[in-house]
Order: structure tokens, then sequence, then C-alpha cells
């Protein structure tokens, strides 16, 4: 222990009082207060006289340092035991402590940092990231915050929660890549919650310019992330505006001049919004980009681009469950010091969802469909059945009703908003047992209680069909996806073997024997592709 007024002395032993003729205070009552601005002890709060000389944290007596010490001993001892810790009970004590600017506030040395993230399964990229936490109230976070999170039932953060939410706090620029499910809205929503009320506790101005921004690419994951912001921000000055194609434009408008902190929108409506009415943006600090590869894709990067740019100066936090090289270049271009955390693995369907894929020609396809729906074995409701166009969904959501008695609605971006998500209420509610949609509920939409998709069409790209096969598993729950899929599909069959094999999953007879297939080398490079019948 180091007295302040005379830091060479590194007293450890209370006997010793060095050079210091004021004996070094044995017990936490004999020190006194701390006035303003003095040092406080990080254990009880008094006068911090001593710099601990093994941690240099503040401290005001030997009763105080011993605390310490044990309290870092079982920090130490924690990180070397975490297997798993979304499994640690909810009581157990955290050990991270948030590193506030003193030097030796942070508990882990970057050894244990490092074993902690391997065990956990963090990848991180970029300077000086911060550490990962294992509690919610290692964050600083508002206490009505941290009661929220516990009445969500969210106890332990899952692991992307775990490195993202610390970056985000520090103010980082980050893209974040990690499993469907995993929990990537809440890495965005409590940072965001957190800095706006914060935002607003200090500021009490009456005009309440919006300070956050969410942007999505659907409506129908724009109203949940709406809707779960509305959960973590309540009772907190947190208000929420939803700009989505669909309701009524003016509406949206009053909400936001009457003062909101985020405002959660789809690109196309917001700047439809921006160019008709005068909303000022100047106090917007945090953007974030849900489903980033897709909102950096054509069709909606330039849009995206442009509310970027008005935005200059707030922080971009960027998530998605398939970010390819390409994405994160681009990422980093936007934005200096980007930290990347990745957890699980990268651009691939979900482990906790068994693919079943089946070959089966295009005419056949509905039949198949109602063998599966009539099959009590192999139809697990509630189930979503993914087809490639509009029509198709109104069409098969009608042929299943016919052919087989079950309740089927569809959904996709032709129909109106109240119809959309009237059907999306039925499905969640269990009044329906089945829905026929487009890729609008392929990304990120949490349908909780679904342990079924049925993929009828292929998508486009292997990246939408992980996260159709996400739809299948919230947290690590078990889920089935069915995949239909035939010689159509052609131009996916390398990456979907590949896939197939590497997630241990049986690969049909023509699909595997396909030369579109066959050009495959078993470590993942490609040959040149054979000549059909070679
Ligand atoms: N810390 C937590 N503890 C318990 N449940 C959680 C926690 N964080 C998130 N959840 C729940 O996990 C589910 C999946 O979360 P979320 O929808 O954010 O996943 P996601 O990673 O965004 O998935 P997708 O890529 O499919 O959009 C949700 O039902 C959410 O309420």
């Amino acid at each position: 222990m180091e007295n302040r007024s005379l830091a060479a002395a590194a007293i450890t032993d209370p006997n010793d009082y060095g050079d210091e003729e004021c004996p070094v205070k044995e017990k936490c009552q004999d020190q006194r207060e701390a006035l303003p601005g003095e040092p406080r002890c990080v254990i009880c709060g008094r006068y911090g006289e001593y710099i601990c000389d093994e941690t240099d944290d503040d401290i005001c007596s030997i009763e105080c340092k011993k605390a310490l010490l044990a309290k870092t001993a079982k920090a130490q001892k924690q990180a070397e035991n975490v297997s798993d810790p979304v499994k640690l009970p909810a009581n157990d004590e955290c050990f991270y402590v948030r590193d506030d600017g003193r030097s030796g506030s942070q508990y882990l040395t970057d050894n244990q940092i490092e074993t902690l993230r391997n065990k956990i399964e963090i990848h991180v990229k970029g300077d000086s990231v911060p550490a990962p936490i294992l509690c919610f109230s290692s964050c600083n976070l508002p206490q009505k915050l941290e009661v929220n999170l516990e009445s969500a039932g969210y106890e332990i953060p899952t692991p992307v929660q775990m490195q993202t939410i610390p970056c985000a706090m520090a103010n980082r620029n980050v893209l974040v890549s990690a499993d469907t499910g995993s929990g990537k809205t809440a890495a965005f929503l409590v940072p965001v919650v957190s800095r706006c009320a914060y935002l607003r506790m200090q500021n009490h101005s009456d005009q309440k310019k919006p300070l956050a921004m969410v942007l999505a690419p659907t409506r129908e994951l724009c109203v949940q992330v709406e809707d779960e912001a509305k959960v973590l921000g309540k009772g907190l000055p947190f208000k929420t505006a939803l700009v989505v194609g669909g309701d009524a434009i003016a509406g949206q408008v009053y909400r936001i001049q009457r003062g909101v902190e985020l405002i959660v929108a789809t690109p196309g409506r917001l700047i439809d919004l921006l160019t008709k009415y005068d909303v000022e943006l100047d106090e917007i600090c945090v953007l974030v980009l849900d489903e980033v590869d897709c909102m950096l894709q054509r069709g909606f990067r330039d849009q995206v681009m442009q509310i970027f740019r008005a935005l200059s100066h707030s922080q971009l936090l960027m998530f998605s469950a398939t970010i390819s090289q390409e994405v994160e270049k681009m990422a980093s271009s936007m934005v200096k010091n980007m930290i990347y955390v990745s957890t699980g693995k990268p651009s691939k369907p979900n482990v906790s969802v068994k693919q079943v894929v089946i070959w089966v020609e295009s005419k056949q396809k509905k039949q198949k469909l109602f063998e599966i729906f009539k099959s009590k074995q192999h139809f697990t409701p509630p189930v979503v059945v993914f087809v490639a166009s509009r029509l198709g969904a109104d069409l098969l959501s009608e042929a299943i009703t016919n052919a087989t008695g079950l309740k089927a609605l569809s959904i996709h971006g032709e129909k109106k908003m109240k119809e959309r998500r009237e059907s999306l209420r039925q499905f969640l509610t269990g009044e329906v047992p089945v829905v026929v949609s487009t890729g609008v509920l392929g990304r990120g939409v949490d349908l909780l209680k679904v342990r079924q998709v049925i993929i009828f069409d292929m998508p486009n790209s292997m990246q939408e069909y992980v996260h159709q096969v996400g739809r299948a598993s919230r947290m690590g729950e078990k889920g089935t996806s069915i995949v239909f899929v035939n010689g159509e599909d052609h131009k996916l069959f390398r990456e979907f073997v590949q896939n197939l094999k590497s997630a241990g999953a049986a690969v049909p007879r023509e699909l595997a024997n396909s030369h579109y297939s066959l050009s495959i080398n078993p470590a993942g490079g490609r040959h040149k592709r054979r000549k059909h019948g070679s």
C-alpha cells in the first residue's frame, strides 16, 4: 500500500510504517470521509489515503486492502473457471470493473481477458478493445434499465452482449457478427437506452430532439426492435418513434416532434419523412444498422449512406449473423478505429437447428409439404414456410388450408401493415399454426415459439438461407429446418453442400452427385468446374 503523501513508501506490513510518521490506518472506520474531489476507497468509499501496491486502486486502510485483494483473487479464479458464462447463476458475483480512466481499475490482466474470450468464443479485432463483461451491473447502467433487464428475464448477458456492450458504452464504432438468435438486439439496445437516458437526465431542456436511430430492413423487424426498446427503457426518460411504411406518416412526424429519444426506421420511409417534414437530427449520437449486410447491399445502400452522411458525428453500431469480408471492408471504410466483434460460427446456419434437406422437383413440392403437415411425427407447429414470391405466398397459404384443413396465413411486402401485424399476432399467439412468408420474416424477427421452418423455395443467397434457418431457434434451443431443393437452385449448390457437410447434415444423393456440387475440394477451395458427365 502506498501512502499518497509519500508515494515511495510501499507498506505491506501493518507494523512497518516506512518513513511516514502517521501509522497506516488499520481499520476502515479509522479513516475519515472523503471530501469532494478527494480520492475514495474502492471498497468503502472513505478517503482513499493510500494506493494499493498490488492493484493501484485507491484504498483507505489495511482492512479494505485485504478486502480488495480477496475480491481480486476471487475474480481471477472466476475468470480461470469460466467455461460457459451463460449458465452462471444469476447472483454470481461479477469481477469486471469498468475502466473508468484510472489506471489499474480493471482487474483482469490481458492474459485473463484473452482466456475468457477464448472460452466464450469471442473474437475481436481493433485497437484497445474493452474487456468483456460478465454481468449487466458492471456497466454503470441506469438502475431502472438493470431492473428492466431482470424483469425481461435477461439475467446474464449472452456472449455477444458481453463483448459488444462495453465496446458500445466506451463510445466505439463496432461491427458485430453473431449467430441468429444470440441476443444481438439487446447488445445494441442496452447501450442505446443507457446513453439516451443519461443524456436526458443531464439535460432537462424542453426541446427533445432524437438522440439515437436504429435502421432495419423490414417493418416487422422495426416493430420488434421498438417493442424491445420500450421494454428496456420503461420508466426512464426514453421514448421511441417507429417510422415504417404502411402507417400514417403524419402520426409518425407528430410523435417525433413531441420529443423522442430513439427513432426505429426502415430507410425508405425515413428518407420520405425527412424530405417532407422538418425533423432535426443534429443531436443523434448513435446510429445502429441492424442486418448491416442487407443494409449495405444495392437497394438499401444509397438510402442508408444518405442518412449516415447526415449524421456525421454519431457512433456507428452494425450487426448481422452474416458478415462477409466485403461488408467488413465497407463498414471499416465508413468509420475510423472500428472494433470488429465476432462470436459463434460466422455466416453459418445456427448449429442448434437440424437441417433436413429433401430433393424434390418443383411440381411435387406442394404435395411433399402437405405430407409433412399431415404427419404427426414431422409437423411441429407453429411453422413458417418460406417462399420466393408474394403471389406464391398467397396461393400456397390457401392451398395448405384447402388440402390439410390447417389455418394458414401469408405475410409479404404487398400486404397492408395492419394486416401484416394482425397475421403475425395470430401466428405468435398460436391462433394460426402456419404462416407462409417471403423474405420479410426471414431476417431478424424473433418468432419466439417457432422451432420448425420449411424452406419451400431456396432463397437467392446462402446469407438469406442462414437467416431463414435461424428462425427455428432462439438462444440455442433446438429446432429443425426442412429444406426443399432441386436443380433449379444449382447456383447455391457448392456453398450449400459445403455448409451442410460442415454442419454434419445429410446431403441428398442428387445434390451430392450434381456436377455443380462436385466442384468442391475437401479444404473448401474451388476446383475448375468439371464438365457435365466427366
Ligand atoms: N441476456 C439474455 N438473456 C435471456 N434472453 C435473452 C438475452 N438476450 C436476448 N434474449 C432473448 O433471446 C432471443 C433472441 O434475441 P434476438 O432476437 O436479439 O437475437 P438476434 O441475435 O438478433 O437474432 P437474429 O439474427 O435472428 O435477429 C429473444 O427472444 C430475446 O428476448
